[in-house]
């Protein structure tokens, strides 16, 4: 047996919710360029839960459940008001996405029904949640949803307490439905390994959170505000990638697994940054991003990947870089939710083998004589 570093090129399953042929990306078949332009995030959602896009009546039930399934218990809004002040959000939200199925009483029931009705309740709650951590780890009280509101609104209004401007809600809404799902990604891979031993959704998805939360993957947005900080100027960044380069650094928000010629989301995002960054009278920051593509594109010849326009993106509509992680999982929530369902259906347990390369032949050796 030898084994595939990463399991790379390796094809675990089937699946209709999202293909990559060609550097091409669609969901449902939908390419991700007309989804960009033309859906809003609910849409992407019901496209990936259903596998076609809604009709009016359909949008429209999807979005009254949503909006009234968007507050959380008290009980879990209590306990993340105990957690200590300066843990990383998407550790907060780890624990608190766990804690929503203590008090979810259909927690363990697996019929399809009821784990289409705990999607829509974790696709509801996980705004809530977030921005419910952000405020209080300030000392704030949460703003509790407002559920006439899309998902996308009702995440910036929660986060202030002030209604978003329609430039903003717009914005953030491309993001969800860029991020919404990426077939075998590590983190939805991470929750269809954990649900295929038929445990519930909720352990699936709190693997997935985990998952996510690494700087290899969903971690990457946050890393890049980190490095577009570390920077600072324009006139700095050819000697910051430079040294990164030479000491054999990996850049943050380059490179990908899958797309060798390109992220077909990331011309999406830096659109996005170009526009909102001259906005708020930070042209900078986009400047600065260009910059360093320039540099690690013509050196290296690797291309942005979702996570690296998404940073200015998302610094541009005034978010808190430790939020940006968390906001790729409001979006990816749809992703998981869909792969689990998809993944219940047609289940065999997911189980690789290992090819062992540690000694053979050994003896147990009595403790007084090793
Ligand atoms: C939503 C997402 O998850 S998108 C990905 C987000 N993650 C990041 O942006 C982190 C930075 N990027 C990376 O670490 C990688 O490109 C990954 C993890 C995304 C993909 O990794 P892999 O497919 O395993 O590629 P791997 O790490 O083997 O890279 C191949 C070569 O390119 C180099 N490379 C890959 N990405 C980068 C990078 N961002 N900066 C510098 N060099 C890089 C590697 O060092 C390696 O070089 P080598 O062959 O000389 O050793
Ligand atoms: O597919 C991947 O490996 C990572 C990625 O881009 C995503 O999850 O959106």
């Amino acid at each position: 047996m030898t084994a595939t570093r990463g399991l790379e090129g390796v094809v675990a399953a089937q699946s209709s919710i999202c293909s990559i042929v060609d550097g091409v990306l669609c969901y449902g078949g939908i390419n991700i360029d007309e989804l960009a332009e033309h859906a809003t995030f609910e849409e992407v959602v019901y496209l990936l839960w259903h596998g076609a896009l809604p009709k009016r009546d359909q949008l429209d039930a999807l979005k009254k459940q949503l909006g009234e399934n968007a507050a959380v218990p008290q009980e879990v809004i209590d306990s993340i008001k105990s957690y200590p002040k300066g843990v990383h959000p998407m550790a907060a939200l780890r624990t608190a996405v766990s804690s929503l199925a203590l008090y979810d009483a259909e927690a363990q029931e697996m019929s399809p029904e009821a784990n289409y009705r705990k999607s829509i309740r974790l696709m509801a709650q996980t705004p809530t949640l977030i921005a419910a951590f952000a405020r209080m780890r300030k000392g704030l009280e949460p703003v509790a949803p407002n559920p006439s509101y899309s998902i996308a609104q009702n995440f910036l209004y929660m986060l202030t307490g002030e209604a978003p401007t329609e430039t903003a809600v717009k914005a953030f809404d491309v993001a969800l439905i860029l991020h919404a799902d990426h077939e075998f990604n590590a983190s939805t891979f991470a929750a269809r390994v954990t649900v295929a031993t038929l445990t519930d959704i909720y352990s699936g998805i709190v693997s997935a959170i985990g998952t996510l939360k690494g700087p290899l993957h969903g971690g990457a947005n946050e890393a890049v505000a980190a490095m577009l900080a570390e920077i600072g100027s324009v006139d700095e960044v050819e000697s910051y990638i430079r040294q990164k380069l030479d000491n054999k650094e990996k850049i943050m928000g380059f490179g990908h697994r899958v797309y060798k010629d390109g992220d077909p989301r990331a011309k999406w995002l830096k659109q996005m940054s170009k526009a909102l960054t001259a906005q708020i009278g930070r042209p900078e920051l986009y400047e600065m991003s260009v910059k360093v593509e320039d540099m690690v594109t013509g050196e290296k010849g690797l291309k942005p990947n979702v996570d690296f326009y998404s940073a200015s993106v998302y610094i541009a509509l005034g978010l808190e870089s430790d939020l940006f992680t968390p906001i790729f999982a409001i979006s990816r929530m749809s992703g998981w939710t869909a792969h689990i369902m998809e993944q219940y259906e047609n289940n065999r347990l997911i189980r690789p083998r290992a090819d062992y390369t540690g000694p053979v032949n050994q003896h147990y050796v009595p403790i007084d004589r090793r």
